[in-house]
């Protein structure tokens, strides 16, 4: 069967990689896009072809135009975004970061109501999924343990989708963990954000990409895990495997890792 999905974010620098991954796929269909500012003048720019139905607003959409709901839009848009998807049918395959822990079980909750599956993952890239696995096994060892992000300037949301995924996968198994009490700083957040305890640092700048370093220290020695994503298409592969299994699904799922 030909999959049609409708890509929300299509214009933003994923949404076009996902574009151009989906136009590849000789099962999958890119039958509409979600692109607010994006006009009809600029559909050969955005690789849209003359079937792809293009809408500017999510009010407008004809919820038969797509089986699945593709998106990588704005921590502000999400999470209605989503639920938009699931009240019309739609299987989300969700890239998009920011959505908190309570709009996820929320949206959990709603899919299981409408046997309909979908995907959450905060990265789909398979270097960033096995950096918080890794991380997860190596905090059972090590409970003292900081987190620094490094994403390109123009990222919306801090700390990353994936940084506090790791923070939460090792928060689940470390061991109970004092950090020092008396510590005096002189400069305003110099210490990065708190999760349970976990620091995290989120660094923008130009030329970097999607990068993170889980940094655990022991007596005398520490383990450094890294990532890189060098370039967008590193999340494509995990793209592709989403789209081809949400439809066997019945329930959204969190994480690339529980598909694969
Ligand atoms: N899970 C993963 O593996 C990855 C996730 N991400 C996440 O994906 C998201 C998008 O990232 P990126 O492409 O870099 O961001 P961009 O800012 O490049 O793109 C976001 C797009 O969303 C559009 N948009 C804004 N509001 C809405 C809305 N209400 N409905 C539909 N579209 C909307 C914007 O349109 P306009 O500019 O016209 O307003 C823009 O084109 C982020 O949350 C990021 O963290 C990124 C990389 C990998
Ligand atoms: O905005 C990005 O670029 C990325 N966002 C995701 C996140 O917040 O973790 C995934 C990846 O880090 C790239």
């Amino acid at each position: 069967m030909m999959k049609k999905v409708l890509i929300a974010g299509a214009a933003g620098a994923m949404g076009q990689k996902a574009v151009a991954l989906v136009n590849s796929l000789t099962d999958v269909e890119l039958t509409a896009v979600l692109a607010p500012h994006a006009t009809a003048d600029q559909r050969a720019q955005l690789q849209l072809g003359p079937q792809v139905k293009l809408y500017q607003d999510r009010a407008q959409i004809d919820p038969k135009v797509a089986d699945i709901w593709l998106d990588f839009t704005v921590p502000a848009a999400v999470y209605e975004n989503v639920r938009f998807a699931l009240d019309h049918g739609m299987a989300p395959v969700v890239g998009t970061t920011g959505l908190t822990d309570e709009q996820e079980a929320q949206l959990v909750a709603e899919s299981k109501e409408k046997h309909l599956g979908g995907v959450i993952a905060p990265n789909f890239g398979m270097s960033a999924v096995l950096l918080m696995k890794f991380a997860r096994e190596a905090a059972k060892y090590f409970p003292d343990v900081e987190i620094i992000e490094m994403h390109h300037a123009d990222k919306k949301d801090a700390p990353s989708g994936t940084a506090l995924s790791t923070a939460k996968l090792i928060d689940q198994v470390r061991p109970k963990h004092e950090s020092s009490p008396d510590e005096v700083t002189t400069l305003d957040h110099v210490r990065g954000g708190d999760y349970h305890g976990i620091k995290v640092h989120s660094v923008r700048l130009p030329g970097y990409v999607a990068h993170e370093q889980v940094l655990f220290g022991g007596t005398g020695e520490a383990l450094t895990l890294r990532q890189d994503s060098f370039d967008r298409q590193s999340f494509m592969s995990g793209v592709k495997v989403a789209l081809e299994k949400v439809l066997d699904l019945d329930e959204l799922v969190i994480g690339l890792e529980n598909i694969l």
